[in-house]
């Protein structure tokens, strides 16, 4: 009977013949023959013991390779390949800020990487209508991205083989960096650049946008998730990128590993190397002169309007203990941050503080322009009428798109209808156009 077994066990006097069961283990348990099944099993949880020990001392090392996993063949490309194919000219384009060096000749092969929710569409926008008006090549992927979040592979563009000599001037669309495949397809003289936001505004956009999707699908909201990671956050459960190191993940870093110091370092000097600008999203305006100078573009090359905002509606403000879990939570994004966050600072001023805030006036003052003639301004999707300016929707995020004013002539129409074109449409429209000229 289970019930008497049990009471026998744990009452102060048992039964005699449950006692006498007991005494005839005790006698099997302590006869020779077991002594050495027993020392055996010592033997081994002695080795386990060390194992895991030896496991954990080596924690940092085995850390380095895992991060550099991936990166480390990109590292070693770069070094091989890149230097000596791709000088990077800091001296005569990017870092020289004369306005008057005969030297400065508007690039036109770019390469731009596109993090996810960092204003990157609005960058993407400017790089669109660039290539737009001067019939520019653009590599487009199959899909609306370059299959991602597999790392970028040269197979993923449209159009391109190793042996062509197609010549590709800008790829701006979604991927997870791979710099060794992206020289295949990009000439030489590729000007490479990205863009970096806030990682605390950045995982708000993201939490919103990527509401219904892996590690936040679950959570309440995005305090919810960072008190309780180890409940909603599943490596292996789909999309994780998005909740963890999204911005690391998408410039080709393995985004889920603890990483030191010196790793961190090595990280943004990587970052560094292999690009030749990183815009803060965080001040816009000031990206877009620097980019403007390092391109030898004008200032209505890059005029813009701002795409894929959110309502006020469903942003979320933050407490100050979830912005500062996320600052650990997101440690590599946050170093990331901070290192290029200073070297903008550091370039502003190689740039002149009063030179950018006199251009940063007048690309604000000819947005108001454009827009006041353009735009009858931002709108609720709802009430968007022309459906080919309906931006995609996602999440619990409402974006917001743009009617134009009625009665514009037809030349300043077309103009005004690509300023805020969202990207899926504006990709195929310019997607159309390389099929009807080939
Ligand atoms: N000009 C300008 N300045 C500052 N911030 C801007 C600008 N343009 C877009 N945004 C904000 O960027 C967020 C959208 O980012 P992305 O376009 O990169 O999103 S996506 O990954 O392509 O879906 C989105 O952020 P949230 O509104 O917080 O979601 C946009 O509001």
């Amino acid at each position: 009977m289970p019930g008497f077994q049990k009471e026998t066990l744990y009452t102060k006097e048992p039964v005699k013949t449950h006692t006498v069961t007991r005494t005839m283990i005790a006698v099997k348990i302590y006869s020779p023959q077991n002594w050495k099944y027993f020392c055996k099993i010592l033997v081994i949880m002695v080795m386990i013991g060390f194992i895991v020990q030896f496991w954990k001392v080596s924690e940092p090392f085995r850390c380095q390779e895992q991060i550099y996993r991936n990166t480390s063949e990109l590292w070693q490309e770069f070094l091989k390949n890149t230097m000596k194919a791709r000088p990077i000219d800091k001296g005569s384009s990017f870092w020289d800020t004369s306005p008057f060096i005969d030297s400065c000749k508007p690039k036109n092969h770019i390469f731009f990487l596109k993090t996810h929710k960092t204003a990157s569409s609005t960058v993407m926008n400017i790089l669109f209508r660039f290539g737009d008006s001067r019939n520019l090549a653009f590599a487009f992927p199959f899909q609306s991205q370059f299959s991602y979040p597999s790392f970028f592979s040269s197979k993923f563009v449209k159009g391109f083989t190793e042996q062509s000599n197609k010549e590709f001037h800008i790829m701006c669309h979604h991927m997870r960096f791979q710099l060794s495949e992206v020289e295949k397809v990009m000439p030489n003289d590729t000007f490479y650049f990205t863009i970096l936001r806030n990682p605390i505004s950045q995982m708000e956009s993201s939490f919103s946008y990527y509401r219904n999707t892996g590690a936040f699908q679950k959570a309440k909201s995005l305090d919810e998730f960072l008190k309780n990671t180890s409940m909603y956050y599943i490596i292996s459960k789909g999309r994780s990128y998005y909740a963890k190191n999204s911005m690391a993940f998408d410039l080709g870093f393995d985004h889920n590993t603890h990483t030191s110091a010196k790793q961190l370092k090595l990280v943004c000097h990587m970052v560094e190397s292999m690009f030749d600008l990183v815009l803060i999203s965080d001040y816009f305006d000031e990206s877009l002169v620097l980019l403007k100078n390092a391109l030898c573009w004008s200032l209505d090359d890059i005029l813009s309007i701002p795409l894929n905002s959110r309502s006020n509606t469903t942003k979320r403000s933050l407490s100050k203990d979830t912005q500062e879990k996320i600052k650990t939570w997101s440690q590599i994004d946050w170093h990331l941050y901070t290192y290029f966050n200073r070297s903008f600072w550091n370039q502003v001023e190689k740039y002149g503080r009063e030179r950018m805030e006199r251009d940063v006036e007048e690309l604000r003052r000819k947005r108001n322009e454009t827009a006041q003639a353009c735009l009858q301004g931002e709108v609720d999707p709802k009430h968007i009428r022309d459906k080919s300016l309906a931006p995609y929707q996602s999440g619990i995020a409402r974006i917001l798109g743009y009617n134009l004013k009625p009665g514009l002539k037809e030349i300043d129409k077309r103009l005004c209808q690509r300023l805020v074109t969202p990207e899926l449409q504006y990709s195929t429209l310019l997607h159309d156009k390389s099929k009807n000229a080939t």
